[in-house]
Formats: C-alpha cells, sequence, structure tokens
C-alpha cells in the first residue's frame, strides 16, 4: 500500500517503493462467435448477473458516530459502516471521552455499535485522521467542545487537503487552534470545554465538508450556528442536505434560510438508534459494471428515500446507455455493453465522478466492428482535485498511461477515442482512483492496480466483492472474506447466480436487519 508516500502525486509509471503487490483486476472474457478475443465495449462477453449487498455508507456512519457522541443519552447504530475511515472516527471519538462498544449482531460486515456519550469531553490527545475528510474536517468542531489540546495529524497526503476556511471559522466562532499557519494538517485544538458560535462566514468551494463540520456539533455551541458561505460556488450540496438531515431527526432545529446559508440551533441532540443505509457511493463501480460488460447488477436494501449523492447513480448511469429500475428495495441496472459516450455536469456529485469517467474511457475505445468509440466530458469536478488525491489529474495520468485520450480541463476531464491496453493502473491510495482501474480491467485485459488496499478507506471487502460479481468460469467459490455464514439461497431467489462469498454476505446482511 502507498498510504505511507510523501507526496501521493506521482504519476511518472514507476510502482512507489512500499507496494508490494500489484492486484491484477479481472477481465470478463469474450465469447466472440468464432471462438476468437476482442476488447472492444462491443465485444460479445458472458453477461453479468449479480447481487452485491453492500456495507453501510460512510457519510452516514460518520455524521451518526458524532452526532450519537454528542447526544443526550446512550444510542445505537445498527450495520454502521467499518472501514479505515469509520474507524478513525471511532477512534477519535473514544480518544475524546466517548464509549463506543460493540454489539454482537447478525450484520456479516461487522458489529453494530453502542455510543455512549462522555459526561464531559476530554482532550490531551492525538487524533489520527488518516486520509478521511470527514475526520480532518469534522473532528475539530468537537474537540473545541473538550478540554485541554487535542493534536490532529493524519497520512502524508492529508497535510495536502484544504482545511483553512474550517479552521478559520472556527476560529471566528470562539476556537483556539494553532496551526503555524499551515491552514492544514497538522495542527492542534485547545478545547475550552465549549465554543460561543453565532454567525459566521465560510468559502465552502473546495469542500461541502467545512459546512458540514460547523453546522454538526453546532447544537452544542452556545448560540448555535449561522453559516454563510461566500464563495462563487458550492460543491457536493447534497452532503450538506444529508447534515441538515440528520441533525433534524435527532430534533435539532436545522434549516437553510437562503441559498448559501444554514443554521443550527443550540439544544439537545436527541439520542437514538438509527439502521445505517448500505453506502451508495460504493453501488457505482459494481453498477457501471453492468453496464460495461452488458447483463443485470443488483444493490439490495436501496433506500426509496434517501439524501445520499450516489441515488443520482439511477439518472447518471442511464446516460451511458442502459437502464436503472428501483423495485422492492432493490437496485437493477442492466446494460448491453454497448457503451454511450456523454456529456455530463455533476458539481453536486464528486465523489462519483472517478467511475463515471472510467465508464467514458470505455465507451471511447474502439468497437470491434471498426468504427471509432464515442467521446465525452465531464465537468463540474474542479474540486476532486482536493479529494485523497488530486482526481483529475490522476485519472487523467492513469487513462492515458494505459493508451487512452484524456485530457484535463478547467474543472473536469475530457475524453477522446482511443483504445486502452494493458499496464499498471496507480490509485494514489485513493479508492475511488483504485475502483476505477478495476472498472477499466473487466474490459481492457492485463490491468493491474498498485494498491488496491486502498479500497479499505470505505470498503475494505472491495476485492472479494468485485471477483463476487463476476462470471466464475471454473464454478470455483471466491472465500476472501471468512465470515464464517451459510451460503445463501437468497440472490437465486432473485433470480441471479451469486458466487460463494457473494451468498454468504447476502444471507447474512438480509438475516442481520
Ligand atoms: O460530507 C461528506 O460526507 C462528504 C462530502 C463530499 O466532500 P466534498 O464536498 O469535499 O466533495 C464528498 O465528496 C465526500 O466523499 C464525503
Ligand atoms: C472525497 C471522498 O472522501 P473524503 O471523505 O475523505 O473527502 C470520497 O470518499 O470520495
Amino acid at each position: 500500500m502507498n498510504r505511507g508516500n510523501d507526496d501521493n502525486g506521482d504519476r511518472s509509471g514507476d510502482v512507489p517503493d512500499d507496494v508490494t503487490e500489484p492486484w491484477a483486476a479481472p477481465t470478463v472474457p469474450t465469447v466472440a462467435p468464432d471462438g476468437g478475443t476482442g476488447s472492444g465495449p462491443d465485444t460479445t462477453r458472458e453477461p453479468l448477473n449479480a447481487y452485491v449487498p453492500l456495507p453501510g455508507s460512510k457519510s452516514l456512519t460518520g455524521r451518526e458516530l458524532i452526532l450519537a457522541a454528542l447526544a443526550d443519552g446512550p444510542g445505537t447504530l445498527r450495520v454502521p459502516l467499518h472501514s479505515r475511515d469509520t474507524d478513525l472516527m471511532v477512534e477519535a471519538l473514544r480518544l475524546l471521552g466517548t464509549d463506543i462498544t460493540p454489539l454482537a449482531g447478525k450484520n456479516p460486515y461487522g458489529p453494530d455499535l453502542r455510543v455512549t456519550p462522555a459526561e464531559e469531553l476530554t482532550g490531551s490527545t492525538s487524533i489520527d485522521c488518516g486520509l478521511a475528510g470527514t475526520v480532518m474536517r469534522f473532528v475539530p468542531a468537537v474537540a473545541a467542545l473538550s478540554l485541554g489540546p487535542v493534536a490532529f495529524d493524519g497520512d502524508p497526503y492529508a497535510r495536502k487537503r484544504p482545511m483553512r476556511p474550517v479552521l478559520d471559522a472556527l476560529r471566528a466562532l470562539g476556537a483556539d487552534i494553532s496551526d503555524d499557519g499551515r491552514g492544514a494538517l497538522p495542527f492542534t485544538v485547545h478545547g475550552g470545554g465549549g465554543l460561543r458560535g453565532g454567525r459566521v462566514e465560510v468559502d465552502a468551494s473546495l469542500s461541502s465538508q467545512f459546512v458540514s463540520a460547523l453546522l454538526l456539533s453546532a447544537p452544542r455551541f452556545e448560540q448555535g450556528v449561522h453559516v454563510v458561505h461566500t464563495g462563487d460556488r458550492l460543491p457536493s450540496v447534497p452532503h450538506i442536505e444529508m447534515t441538515l438531515e440528520a441533525l433534524r431527526a435527532r430534533g435539532v432545529e436545522a434549516d437553510s434560510p437562503a441559498t448559501g446559508e444554514w443554521r443550527v440551533a443550540p439544544g439537545p441532540i436527541r439520542a437514538r438508534e438509527i439502521t445505517i443505509e448500505p453506502d451508495l457511493s460504493n453501488a457505482a463501480p459494481f453498477l457501471a459494471a453492468a453496464l460495461a460488460v452488458g447483463g443485470t447488477v443488483s444493490i439490495p436494501h436501496w433506500p426509496a428515500d434517501t439524501t445520499q449523492v450516489g441515488d443520482q447513480l439511477r439518472t447518471l448511469l442511464p446516460e451511458f446507455g442502459g437502464t436503472a429500475t428501483l423495485e422492492h428495495g432493490v437496485l437493477t441496472v442492466t446494460g448491453t455493453g454497448r457503451l454511450r459516450g456523454v456529456n455530463i455536469h455533476m458539481p453536486d456529485a464528486g465523489e462519483l465522478s472517478p467511475t463515471l469517467v472510467g465508464l467514458a474511457a470505455l465507451a471511447a475505445m474502439p468497437r470491434p466492428d471498426g468504427t471509432p468509440g464515442e467521446p465525452s466530458t465531464i465537468t463540474g469536478i474542479g474540486h476532486t482535485r482536493h479529494h485523497e488525491t488530486d482526481r483529475i489529474a490522476a485519472l487523467v495520468a492513469e487513462i492515458n498511461r494505459l493508451g487512452g485520450n484524456a485530457e484535463e480541463l478547467p474543472d473536469g476531464i475530457g475524453i477522446h477515442p482511443a483504445a486502452m491496453h494493458g499496464g499498471l493502473w496507480q490509485a494514489y491510495a485513493d479508492h475511488r482512483i483504485a475502483t476505477t482501474g478495476a472498472l477499466v480491467g473487466l474490459l481492457v485485459p492485463g490491468v493491474e492496480i498498485d494498491d488496491i488496499a486502498s479500497t479499505s478507506k470505505t470498503l475494505p471487502q472491495f476485492p472479494e466483492l468485485w471477483r463476487g460479481m463476476l462470471p466464475d468460469a471454473d464454478g470455483a467459490e471466491h472465500d476472501g472474506l471468512g465470515l464464517g455464514l451459510d451460503i445463501a439461497a437468497e440472490g437465486a431467489a432473485h433470480g441471479a447466480a451469486i458466487a460463494g462469498t457473494l451468498g454468504r454476505i447476502a444471507r447474512g446482511f438480509l438475516e442481520g436487519i
């Protein structure tokens, strides 16, 4: 894994030093009528027929952990996500005095969590943010409510992610923070046992998380908060709506009185038991696979009503061809393997963009009949340059390394018709760049991902789930998870063939809810 790299911006093509084994992305074999093989997106392949139960949402788990830690009594998170980001969030809140206890349950992806708030939040500790935006942006406001210094740091690349707007806003609300003028990790929040709160301006054009950070802890500020965004654009707005909704569901007065303004009243945060929805953004590469290969991929427990931006996949994916149908809580995407080029502007859903860029690169490949592929542009994603890596630079570099023709636009990526070939795909420690490489590898033989373990940030089971989604040529069962659950008939009941590991997960997952 390259989580320890000083700078994950190396796009030279060399394998970083501390990477052990590149991961060979599985390719779905072609079944050309003449027995030959082709590599274009139109080549006939054995269609997918997969049923993929996914673990909980990173964004919901992170928010609910914080709200539970600040609540007026003990509460429970059912089927929360267990991944690097959420483990870091749990650990951060524990270090501030919260009791978080695993509960035995049937969730195959990990225990439920009982959260008992601290009588008084304690400081005098050090918090590791890893590469998690949610931890580095959301926890400092909680630390400001504690007593004592709380030092924050993270992965080397985490130090490059922007923090200044949220640190300055917290200062304006009364927090004492020392960062030696860096406006980035590492910094120390000198908790004074509370915050004044009130009206504050913040430029959130680089990340919506600056706003969510101020809103989440605000019921515990003396005056609550009134946040006014001053920038000329605002990405990932649905994530701010998710924050408001999570607050309201706990009895907090939280609203948006005008565009770019949000208010949270001071008052108790009600303790509750909450079932976390599956991570719809993590569904993106799996659902996209149905379009690229052909066939169907279904995700169970898709909520009818949700604040997750991943729900936009239902309209975004069909732009490449194919359909998306939500019936009885199961989202099914069906494709033919014939991909169309797209022009998509998606400032709200930047975290979905790597998958869509991957699909666009496949749509740009020449067809087996010799006709050229189709061009695409994906824009409105300039802020993704500040995600786990500079996603625009990374995606362009990796597509081009494999022979594709992608270009950086000021606010997105343009993809021109070109064939792609196998080779190393660098993940830059970014889970979504890694899964995009896996998507490309479905059709392009010989793609190797340098750091598939980076998917542990939000989906540690990615490699097993991915293999389990694919037609299993030798009939062998994949058994990467060791969950010890019975082989399921669940997928069969849904009419989908599911491999062994997925079957076990499906059964445990459905029984566990
Ligand atoms: O609040 C959240 O949980 C998130 C907000 C978004 O961040 P940006 O506004 O920085 O895009 C999103 O991309 C990220 O994956 C999660
Ligand atoms: C941008 C992302 O993460 P983070 O919460 O670290 O910002 C992401 O998961 O796509």
